[in-house]
């Protein structure tokens, strides 16, 4: 698109139309104005400009008629939609179907040339992060702490920078492992509250009994154990943001004191008598369908209506295209740091299986997978046969099934199954997480080799876990040592065991399970998504 663009300008209102086009033509572009929607569709069809700025109210159809045309004819022509000052919401969902970036009313000159000229090169709205971790691939292709430049990120980068600025709750959706809390922390980075501190709390993480005190703090003898006053997630983030990760775990009387201090601002410590006021920004996830929450009573309505006011859902990894890659490689550089490896690059069969395998752990699977092959292999180049399950497995299905790339033969260092073909837990990430960190890991292979295999299952027990994946080993350290190799089951096995058995004591509920197994509830929906995807 040349630099001196051509400019429709669809605004009913004469005064401010003549304004935008004289702010406009001083950077030498030209500038057309319409009234209505009807002639801006006319003019999408006839003589598209380069860029539209659109006003979403037109006295002849909704704003977002005209962007759903230009779609279907205009697809080359960026707009830029205009809405009024308290309907940010209106402006992302414009921007869901196909609006390039929104200025909200009363913007400035500056704004609104700043904003046409990156619509006019093509650039994301999204300006340069300050603080760019510059040991990414490609820095251009990270936005704070988030790699990946996919036309899908950018739609995400885009509502971060016009949604960061404003006071308005943002409701992060997505599967597990997409990055919400990145997200989350990248508006606040981006907020005007930055030098101020980001709080997360994972509200399915901590038992319920805790969580109000987690939240709001306590007095000293306000319950057992609680032997000094002790300040809240609320008082800490004052003045900065509290992000609510997994909110639809919140027990429901406690959403009803997280409505109320989100709609006044104030809170009691648990078993104080004194009110405290704050000034947060909150911003919250789930990976859960909140409106089906809704619909089951789990989570409160109006509750959700308060938080819901900018969505913003976290595509899965298998829909950012290059991404996939480039993170990976992220990850491949600093493991191999970390590990004191050699490698340098993945070989084209490894990131074409990456490109095409279905990541249902999204993000945190595929970190998983880098930190396995490059604890248990060293060289130069990372080799299919150093791929583990189930990425290397075809459990895929279609995604992996054209027969172009073979799955390598089951990982030949560690199996629990000696002389058996089954599965091979070092080749599961999950059960890699689950059962001892890296240098663990290494220990357990040695041992293998040199014939002390039976102590694999025992060697998890103290591991150094990654992430939050410290999930329940009991049934496993405790027993293991005493068993026979003919006792011995793939930890998958056991640990799907003890995770179904828990969710059945606990009455189908999957939040009291996790509290019981000491994990948090994505940790359980995670794992049964991979089962799911195994065909477990
Ligand atoms: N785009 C990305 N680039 C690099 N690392 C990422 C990206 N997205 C996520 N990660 C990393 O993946 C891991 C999981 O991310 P995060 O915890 O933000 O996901 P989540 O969606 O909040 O997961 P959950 O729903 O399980 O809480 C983290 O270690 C995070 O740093």
């Amino acid at each position: 698109m040349p630099e001196q663009a051509r400019i429709v300008i669809v605004e009913d209102t004469l005064s401010l139309a003549r304004v935008y086009q004289d702010y406009l033509r001083a950077d030498g572009h030209v500038v057309d104005h319409v009234v209505s929607g009807t002639n801006a569709i006319e003019r999408l069809r006839h003589d598209p400009p380069d860029v539209l700025v659109l006003d979403l109210i037109l006295p002849d159809m909704d704003g977002r008629e005209v962007l759903r045309a230009a779609a279907q004819i205009a697809p080359d022509c960026k707009i830029v939609v205009i809405t009024a000052h308290g309907s940010i919401n209106v402006a992302v969902e414009a921007m869901r179907e196909g609006a390039w970036d929104f200025l909200l009313k009363p913007f400035t000159a500056d704004k609104l040339r700043d904003t046409v000229t990156k619509a006019i090169k093509g650039a994301p709205a999204l300006q340069t992060a300050p603080d760019i971790d510059l040991e990414s691939p490609d820095a251009d292709e990270m936005y704070f702490d988030i790699i990946g430049g996919s036309e899908n990120m950018r739609d995400i980068y885009r509502i971060i920078e016009n949604a960061a600025p404003s006071r308005a709750t943002v409701f992060i959706t997505g599967e597990s492992g997409t990055g919400k809390e990145l997200a989350a922390e990248a508006i606040h980075r981006r907020s005007e509250r930055a030098k101020d501190p980001f709080i997360p709390l994972n509200c399915g993480a901590i038992p319920k009994d805790l969580m109000e005190s987690e939240i709001f703090g306590h007095v000293k003898g306000a319950f057992t154990g609680a032997v000094s006053d002790r300040e809240g997630a609320a008082h800490r983030a004052d003045g900065g943001t509290l992000f609510l990760d997994e909110i639809c775990e919140m027990d429901l009387d406690l959403q009803t004191k997280l409505l109320r201090f989100i709609q006044t601002g104030s809170f009691q410590k648990v078993g104080g008598s004194s009110i405290e006021k704050v000034d947060v920004r909150f911003v919250c996830a789930t990976n859960r369908d909140p409106l089906e929450e809704v619909r089951s009573g789990r989570f409160r309505e109006d509750l959700y209506y308060r938080l819901h006011v900018i969505p913003l859902h976290m595509p899965p990894l298998r829909d950012r295209d290059n991404d996939i890659l480039q993170i990976a490689n992220f990850y491949l550089q600093r493991f191999t740091r970390e590990e004191g490896r050699d490698f340098e690059r993945f070989s084209p069969e490894v990131s074409a299986l990456f490109a095409r395998y279905s990541w249902p752990g999204n993000i945190r699977q595929l970190q998983n997978i880098i930190r396995n092959i490059v604890v248990l292999n060293n060289g130069t180049e990372v080799a299919l046969s150093m791929v583990p399950r189930p990425v290397n497995s075809g459990t895929d299905g279609d995604q992996f099934g054209s027969g172009t790339i073979e799955a390598p033969p089951p990982h030949p260092v560690v199996s629990n199954e000696p002389g058996g073909p089954g599965r091979h837990w070092a080749g599961d990430p999950e059960a890699l997480a689950f059962l001892a960190g890296a240098r663990q890991m290494r220990k357990v292979v040695e041992n293998h080799n040199s014939g002390r295999s039976n102590q694999l299952l025992g060697a998890g027990a103290g591991g150094n876990f990654g992430d939050e994946d410290q999930t329940a080993l009991s049934p496993l350290a405790s027993g293991s040592g005493r068993l026979g190799f003919g006792e011995i089951r793939p930890l998958w096995q056991v640990e799907k065991q003890a995770i179904e058995e828990a969710i059945e004591r606990c009455g189908g509920s999957i939040p009291r399970a996790a509290d019981a197994l000491g994990v948090s509830p994505s940790t359980i929906y995670r794992k049964k998504q991979s089962w799911e995807e195994s065909g477990l």
